[in-house]
């Protein structure tokens, strides 16, 4: 499953975070190289100890016991560096993954929310897990790999030094290793991207299914939706096979071509030993040092993880340079009444016109109904008017003051949501409602009391104290709390996105009745599919197609039999709207509602939802 293009932030690469991943670990990658390079070094020393040793050892010579201590002393410090090497390397890289996970983490939840909910949710998990453990070893593998690179050359230098004859020997064939690396860096990065792409295709898969976990079992779908979710098994499982083939042909080859070097430069010393050129302690150090120099054919696995760390840093990136939520500094005037207008404002997505020069304005104080057709646009109206999306065109103001020129805590605090679905933060129910910021515990319960949730919140057994997920809350509960949490912190404009659809009527009437009465006073946006929600307001704004078809109150638009089969159940809809268009009146409207400011009488109390609503909200 392939994610759609999302505008990227270019300084966000895989090269930039890989980077950022090594500075952030500097001191330790840079203790790893260390101990690595002291290691390669004491790799190289050994050779040439032994070989001292091996001469002074043949010619019987008292000086050859402190060179067996050096012989000893060269070993365990090889052992105990690699150790280090080892433990400080994990380390290393914790502290890069911890590092990546922070910022992706943090960059996802600043971004806008719309581009971040682009990535599936599991797909998002992937990459800040799997992905992001892949990436954070790279600076380790390239610390490790620069100064394992080290013995190799240096036992060449350390041939050329006993032998040139022998180092050239070794030389000629080393284009031969070079382009069995180049092979094997082009094949794996394509073979690991496929691979890493396969695995969050999976796991995206799983994550939805999960989600969906009651519409399966209803569905009695289990095995094929299993079948659904493991379908890019086979594409993982090739990708595996081609990367290890890969890896394996690499391997292979750099394993037959070395030892073949390693024998002729042993045939050369042999040669140049028989023609009294070479000791026999130089001879063993020579077959020591091809060995070393041999030693970078290894340098493939080293190179196979960077490259599988790269590929990961690239997914990663991705993540990260979603384009961040800007604010201004600017506050809003202290004596505004959250006067909201729109000036011409147009939002696109994919490459569709969603809004298209939308012009309101709302005076400050005022109830604003928006109604229209499903996918109208009103839930992305009412995300332009909190600034929870950009527009591509146009101007949301506040109080005369453009949203993105607000400083972000005046922004959140006097603009607030409530949602359709709601999710609650927080360890307990109380803080949740709090909105994860200090709030006096009588704001939170007078909140709740108004959204009709502080009685059940009271009757579980651990009250504002039960943890969220411990909560067994319904859809109109849910839906309760949510407004609960908007109605604490409500200021100058408070924006409810279908936010009571799973209420109640009597509920609803109970709900905003108090929204008027106990909520501090502002402007409201509440997109409504009700039509008493839309008759109890000042003023409903009538979306059609992203365009605003009307704006007046809910008894003026009444008089449109357009208007009115929005309203209708879908077996009269159609005829609703022929008989505006012919001037008849096949189906018997509901009366018109004097649109008035709230709180309103009760009037309709008993308004079912529309089916056709209730039927799509259901699926949603
Ligand atoms: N991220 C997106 N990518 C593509 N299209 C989108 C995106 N978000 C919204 N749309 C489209 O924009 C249109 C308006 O969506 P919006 O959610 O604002 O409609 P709505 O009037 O609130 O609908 P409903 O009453 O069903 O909730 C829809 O056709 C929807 O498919």
């Amino acid at each position: 499953m392939k994610t759609p293009p999302v505008p990227q932030d270019r300084e966000v690469t895989a090269a930039g975070l890989l980077l950022g991943a090594a500075r952030h670990s500097a001191g330790l990658t840079t203790a790893v190289f260390l101990c690595s390079a002291a290691s390669a070094a004491a790799s190289l020393a050994l050779p040439a100890v032994l070989g001292r040793t091996l001469d002074l050892l043949l010619r019987r010579s008292p000086d050859a016991d402190p060179w067996l201590l050096a012989c000893a002393a060269v070993i365990v410090a090889e052992v105990l560096l690699d150790a280090s090497v080892a433990l400080l390397g994990g380390t290393t890289s914790a502290r890069s993954a911890e590092w990546l996970r922070t910022r992706g983490v943090g960059r996802l939840l600043a971004a806008w929310p719309g581009h971040a909910a682009r990535f599936p949710p599991g797909d998002v998990a992937v990459r800040l897990t799997a992905n992001a453990t892949e990436a954070s070893t790279a600076p380790v593998s390239a610390a490790t790999l620069g100064a394992s690179l080290l013995a190799p050359v240096g036992a060449v230098v350390a041939l050329f030094l006993i032998d040139p004859w022998t180092a050239v020997t070794f030389l000629a064939g080393l284009p031969v290793l070079l382009l069995v690396l180049r092979a094997f860096a082009r094949g794996s990065s394509d073979s690991v991207a496929s691979y890493q792409r396969a695995q969050a295709d999976i796991a995206t898969r799983l994550v939805e299914a999960l989600a969906g976990a009651r519409t399966i079992a209803a569905a009695g779908t289990e095995a094929r939706d299993r079948d659904r979710i493991l379908a890019p098994l086979p594409e993982l499982a090739a990708q595996g096979r081609r990367m290890w083939r890969i890896h394996g042909a690499a391997v292979a080859r750099s394993g037959v071509l070395m030892p073949l070097l390693t024998t002729v430069v042993l045939a050369v010393g042999g040669i140049r030993l028989a023609s009294g050129d070479m000791s026999v302690g130089d001879l063993l150090a020579a077959s020591r040092y091809a060995a070393l120099a041999a030693g970078v054919g290894t340098a493939a696995g080293l190179l196979g993880s960077l490259i599988r760390s790269r590929s990961a840093a690239r997914r990663a990136a991705e993540l990260m340079a979603l384009p961040a939520m800007t604010y201004g500094a600017r506050t809003l005037p202290p004596d505004g009444r959250g006067t909201l207008e729109l000036r011409g404002v147009s939002v696109r997505r994919e490459d569709r016109t969603v809004l298209a020069g939308v012009d309101l304005t709302i005076p400050g104080g005022t109830s604003v109904a928006v109604v229209g057709r499903s996918g109208a646009g009103k839930s992305t109206l009412a995300a332009v008017a909190g600034r929870l999306t950009e527009p591509d065109g146009g101007t949301v103001l506040l109080d005369g003051v453009p949203l993105g020129a607000l400083r972000r805590d005046v922004l959140r605090r006097e603009v607030g949501h409530a949602f359709e679905r709601p999710v609650l933060f927080g360890a307990t129910l109380g803080e949740a409602l709090a909105g994860g910021s200090p709030m006096p515990e009588e704001r939170v319960r007078t909140a709740a009391r108004a959204a009709s949730a502080d009685a059940f919140v009271r009757l579980l057994p651990h009250g504002y104290a039960t943890p969220p997920q411990a909560a067994p809350l319904s859809g109109g509960e849910l839906q309760r709390l949510g407004l609960a949490r908007a109605f604490a912190r409500a200021g100058r404009l408070l924006v409810l996105d279908d936010a009571t659809s799973s209420l109640d009527t009597v509920t609803e009437r109970q709900v905003e009745a108090a929204l008027a009465r106990d909520v501090r006073h502002g402007t409201r946006l509440i997109v409504a599919h009700r039509l008493s929600s839309a008759a109890r307001c000042d003023l409903v704004v009538w979306l059609e197609d992203g365009r605003v078809r009307a704006t007046g109150p809910h008894e003026e638009l009444w008089r449109s039999g357009e208007y009115r089969a929005l309203f209708a159940p879908p077996e009269h809809a159609s005829a609703v709207a022929s008989a505006a268009a012919s001037k008849t009146e096949p189906y018997p409207c509901r009366a018109p509602v004097a649109a008035r400011a709230v709180p309103l009488p009760h009037r309709h109390a008993t308004e079912p939802a529309p089916a056709a609503d209730t039927a799509e909200r259901a699926d949603r």
